[in-house]
């Protein structure tokens, strides 16, 4: 894999799927629809998806795609392969709350090496570069020239006052009961993939899911913590990584932290 190219093309494609969406975002009333696993969809969702996808496909003929919008990719079997939600967090973009990303990475033996995470309401831009390492992008994000990069890496968490952040649309007694378990000197909620680049940047440093998520949900910002210093466990066995490239690409719970958390067990 040309990772030099690869990152270009994932930058690229995620700023034009942002302001897709962004143009339907600011656009008059756009539809609602349901999916068969129940979960919304719009056209933003499937437009930023059309565009993701003909760019990635275009670029690498030969990576394997697996895509949230389109269901016969997730029959997809490789050792790596590319995974795109080209929309996570629909909910909040749909009740207008910013809180959405577009995700675009690259799995590699299991693990996500590479990737982006963009939030065009927000204006924020996180990446992977070529040699694996994290930075967030500010200025104009221009999609033809690269603005100034600045590294993340994982706070040196304090664990007698954590920061934990914490799904805005899917929080239940279980997650409140586990993050009970430590001293938290703030807790912050957020949608979408951007709770793994909030502890990507030191914003957080714990972000514990006992939720359902799906690989597309949460394979870019693993890339993105990743190549900050960070780490992604499951939850009901700490000792063992999250995975990718699983049956029917189903996440089991997980813990997202800097590695300074002392972590506690399920
Ligand atoms: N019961 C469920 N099964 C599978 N995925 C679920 C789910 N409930 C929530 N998710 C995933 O969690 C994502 C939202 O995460 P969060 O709550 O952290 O904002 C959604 O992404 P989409 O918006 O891309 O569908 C959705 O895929
Ligand atoms: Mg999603």
């Amino acid at each position: 894999m040309d990772y030099g190219k690869l990152v270009v093309e994932m930058r690229r494609l995620a700023l034009e799927a942002g302001d897709k969406i962004m143009e339907i975002y600011d656009g008059p009333e756009f539809e609602v629809m349901v999916k068969s696993d129940n979960s919304p969809v719009t056209v933003a969702d499937e437009a930023a998806d059309a565009l993701i996808s003909a760019g990635l496909r275009a670029a690498f003929p030969d990576v394997a795609l697996v895509t949230e919008e389109q269901s016969a990719s997730h029959d997809i079997r490789a050792k790596t392969f590319l995974i795109v939600d080209p929309l996570d967090g629909t909910k909040e973009f749909i009740n207008r709350r910013g809180d959405f990303t577009v995700n675009i990475a690259l799995v590699e033996e299991g693990q996500p090496t590479r990737g982006v995470v963009y939030a065009p309401a927000k204006g924020r831009l996180f990446y992977t570069q070529a040699d694996g390492q994290t930075v967030e992008e500010t200025g104009a994000l221009d999609k033809q020239a690269v603005g100034e990069t600045k590294p993340i890496s994982v706070s040196s968490p304090d664990n007698g006052g954590l920061m934990v952040v914490a799904s805005k649309s899917h929080r239940d007694q279980a997650t409140d009961d586990y993050i009970g378990q430590y001293e938290v000197r703030d807790m912050t909620s957020a949608g979408s993939s951007l709770k793994f680049c909030l502890v990507a940047t030191g914003e957080a440093d714990l972000y514990p899911r006992l939720g359902r998520t799906m690989e597309w949900d949460t394979a870019a910002g693993h890339a993105v913590l990743a190549g900050a210093g960070g780490l992604v466990v499951r939850f009901d066995n700490p000792q063992l990584p999250l995975v990718y490239g699983k049956e029917s690409f189903a996440n089991p719970f997980f813990i997202a932290y800097a590695p300074g958390v002392d972590l506690k067990g399920a």
